[in-house]
């Protein structure tokens, strides 16, 4: 399938509807079988559809057209056994906006994560991460809008979290990521 558009046209709503509905079918096929997946980690079929908070946490910003634009292409492949059953899935990325990290226009955000991660979801990952609690002292997320209206920043990060967690990401793989926003941020004073 390919799904193109303009901004705003609706690509990466129907496209987590179409990963929803390829993830239902191809679970359907494996209904009956026992799982042995520990518990915090999620199924295959969950894990799958949970790749898209991560994917919009650290690739979708607000823009003037979208609040929640990806600012970067994805080709998705979903793997199938010959009985239906979903194998797994790959994802290549592609032309991520990266001029975004340190600029950003009127009316427009830097990566959904940065104000995540300053959402003080986790009142104790600011302080690990040498981060202070004013979004505005760091010059490379705050040149133009700090919040999206009708989104909650903490109640996002909670979700990134536990993507990450459905995922089967360690503590110390989810910080190292956090670590390397945290470190664009302190780059850019
Ligand atoms: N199927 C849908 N049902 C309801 N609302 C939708 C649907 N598709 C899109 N929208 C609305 O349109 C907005 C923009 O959609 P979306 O983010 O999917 O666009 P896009 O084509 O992926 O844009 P971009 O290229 O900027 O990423 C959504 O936030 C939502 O409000």
């Amino acid at each position: 399938m390919l799904i193109t558009g303009e901004s705003g046209a609706g690509k990466t709503e129907n496209t987590k509807k179409v990963i929803a509905y390829l993830a239902l079918v191809g679970a359907m096929q494996q209904a009956n079988e026992k799982s042995d997946v520990p518990k915090k980690r999620g199924t295959l079929e969950e894990q799958i559809v949970q790749t898209n908070p991560v994917l919009e946490a650290f690739g979708n910003a607000k823009t003037v057209r979208n609040n929640n634009s990806s600012r970067f292409g994805k080709f998705i492949r979903s793997h199938f056994s010959a009985s239906g059953k979903l194998a797994g899935g790959d994802i290549d990325h592609y032309l991520l906006e990266k001029s975004r990290v340190v600029r950003q226009a009127p009316g427009e955000r830097c990566y959904h994560i940065f104000y995540q991660i300053m959402s003080g979801w986790d009142p104790k990952l600011r302080d690990k991460l040498k981060l202070n609690n004013d979004l505005k002292y760091y010059h490379f997320c705050s040149q133009a809008e700090l919040t999206i209206d009708g989104v909650n920043d903490k109640e996002e990060m909670g979700i990134t979290q536990t993507a990450f967690d459905i995922m089967g990401f360690d503590e110390v793989e989810c910080m190292n990521l956090y670590k390397n926003v945290a470190g664009i941020m302190h780059m850019g004073e």
